[in-house]
């Protein structure tokens, strides 16, 4: 079982493969024998499977399933872009798919601490759905409509974990990481103000947005593996499959969809810390680097391009 698995374990109280229906505790290793007769699909996989995943379930579904990813990641999309899971999942297997991203580091959660998540979802009605599934006394939701952004942050703040971590590792102290982490959020705004236009700022301010941020850059894997990175000389491949015991980490291959689509775009300018984590995850710069590549970052030279707040 996964750590995400184990935290739904205790969360929902029950036993699931990749997906989930309350009251049914049983454990189906078989991916279209678990599917088939769901009305609610719960995607939890290192988002490097889902293409695959989704293409073992096309017209396995109930056609009036919907869905919920939990997965933090991207695909690259034909034409230079980036592809959202959720959306992944609505094109391929043609059913709503909301998202439930926040500070939920799975053994904390499984072990019962109390913490918050976002859930993004377009539709009003599925959204108290969903609400109600996830709610807990230890696990309280927030749902906002603003789904995209939810996701994005999901996944950007992997990114900006490994940047956390590189910092540990050269022990450049708190203050740095704290910078590290201020212009990671700001990247991660931009970001959704470039690419996901009519997003809301306030949704920064939710689980999904600088709670995860935080908790991810003191507590997670990617922050982990990456201050292991500096201190040991070693690949990421190497730690990853030395200190995470077959798990996945999601901030490198993140790093590398984003800057493959910011390549694209002649945008890698704009996003200095997130450019510069991608080529030192990829041994392009020296984690030592990473410092002079944020020194002039556009937050200290430009007037910031983000609207006024939408509040
Ligand atoms: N672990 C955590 O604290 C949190 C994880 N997430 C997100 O949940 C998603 C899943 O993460 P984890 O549960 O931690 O996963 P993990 O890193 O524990 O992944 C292991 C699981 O991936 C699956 N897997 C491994 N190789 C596979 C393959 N070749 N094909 C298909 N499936 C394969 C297996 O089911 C395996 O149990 C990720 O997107 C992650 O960002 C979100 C919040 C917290
Ligand atoms: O997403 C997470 C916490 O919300 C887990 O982050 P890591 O993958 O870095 O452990």
């Amino acid at each position: 079982m996964s750590r995400f698995q184990s935290f739904l374990h205790s969360t929902l109280s029950s036993v699931f493969g990749l997906f989930y229906w309350p009251l049914i505790r049983v454990a189906v290793p078989d991916l279209v024998e678990a599917a088939k007769n769901a009305d609610i699909l719960i995607f939890v996989v290192p988002h490097q499977f889902i293409p695959n995943f989704c293409k073992q379930l096309l017209g396995k579904i109930k056609p009036n399933a919907i869905a919920i990813s939990l997965i933090k990641g991207f695909d690259k999309a034909e034409g230079g872009g980036i592809d959202l899971i959720s959306h992944i999942i609505t094109r391929h297997l043609k059913i709503p798919c909301a998202v439930l991203m926040g500070a939920n580091l799975a053994n904390e959660v499984a072990e019962g601490n109390f913490c918050e998540t976002t859930i993004g979802c377009t539709d009003k009605k599925y959204g108290k759905v969903l609400r109600d599934l996830f709610q807990a006394n230890h696990f309280r939701v927030v749902v906002v409509e603003d789904a995209d952004a939810v996701e994005v942050c999901g996944a950007l703040k992997n990114i900006v974990a490994c940047g956390a971590g590189f910092v540990d590792g050269l022990k450049l102290g708190d203050n740095t990481k704290a910078a590290v982490i201020r212009l990671g959020l700001m990247e991660m705004i931009r970001f959704v103000d470039v690419f996901y236009p009519g997003s809301k700022l306030s949704t920064f301010f939710e689980s999904c947005g600088v709670a995860d941020l935080i908790t991810t850059c003191y507590g997670g894997r990617n922050r982990r593996v990456s201050e292991a990175f500096v201190t040991s000389g070693k690949t990421i491949e190497d730690l990853e499959k030395e200190m995470l015991n077959g798990q996945k980490l999601q901030g490198p291959p993140t790093a590398e969809e984003v800057n493959y689509m910011l390549k694209n775009k002649g945008l890698e300018d704009k996003f200095p810390l997130f450019t510069a984590i991608h080529k030192i995850c990829t041994n392009q710069l020296k984690p030592k680097d990473l410092i002079d590549c944020i020194r002039n970052h556009p937050e200290h030279m430009d007037t910031f391009i983000m609207p006024s707040p939408k509040l």
